[in-house]
């Protein structure tokens, strides 16, 4: 028996965008249509990559060093979830994925891009998402949403130039990938965001 190959929907926006509060809900409409679904997040998703996560969000390291646990935390990821669930025909959900490391390590932190590149290249030359979630949000809005709620990280404690320039590497990747990405204004209440998200999730289960 052959399995038809399931798909991969990604999760991105800035801190604060409200990517999180969405991820439940589209992971319950996707089971609600009978789809088997593995849901996750980067960097993490598997005991090591946890431990990576740990390590990037809260001790200070050289830009090329984040940039590499990100990746080495992406590696583990693929090879011990993302692949495997795929391969089996179930769908995929990750709460962040490349395009993370392109907007943050990239457009935040000034990375070269053909560093990035070749990172990618390497760890996953054959899979892309087939859906990318850009939640989008000027950055008063997301930083308003994120002091209200909790103890910020080292990414949550960066000041405005380095969220700005996130959010337009995020754009610019939208603008370049528009057959995957979909671009959600998320300064909208939430029901309005929900409206939106079940529709194109519907027209892609259908
Ligand atoms: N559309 C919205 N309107 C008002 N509040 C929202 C909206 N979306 C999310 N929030 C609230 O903003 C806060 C941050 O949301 P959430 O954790 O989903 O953001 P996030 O993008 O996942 O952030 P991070 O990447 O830092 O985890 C939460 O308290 C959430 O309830
Ligand atoms: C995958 C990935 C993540 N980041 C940053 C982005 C966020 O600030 C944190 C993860 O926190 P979240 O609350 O789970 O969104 O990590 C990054 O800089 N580069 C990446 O590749």
């Amino acid at each position: 028996m052959t399995f038809q190959r399931g798909k991969f929907i990604t999760f991105e926006g800035i801190d604060g965008a409200g990517k999180s509060t969405h991820i439940q809900f589209v992971s319950d409409c996707l089971r609600a249509r009978g789809i088997d679904l593995v849901s996750s997040r980067e960097p993490g998703g598997t005991p090591l990559g946890e431990k990576l996560r740990e390590l990037v969000l809260h001790e200070p390291m050289h830009l090329e060093t984040e940039a590499l646990l990100m990746f080495a935390s992406r590696r583990e990821h693929v090879a011990q979830v993302i692949a495997p669930a795929l391969a089996r025909g179930a769908w995929v959900i990750s709460d962040r994925f490349t395009d993370a490391s392109f907007a943050y390590q990239g457009g935040g932190r000034g990375l070269d891009r053909a560093k990035l590149e070749a990172l990618e290249q390497w760890v996953h030359p054959d899979l892309q998402p087939d859906l990318t979630f850009l939640f989008d949000v000027p950055l008063e809005v997301a930083r308003a949403r994120l002091d209200a709620t909790r103890d910020l990280d080292k990414f949550e404690q960066e000041q405005a130039d380095f969220f700005n320039a996130t959010r337009n590497e995020y754009l610019r990747r939208a603008a370049q990938f528009p057959q995957r990405f979909r671009v959600i204004d998320s300064s909208r209440s939430i029901p309005e965001i929900r409206e939106q998200l079940q529709a194109i999730v519907e027209s892609l289960s259908a």
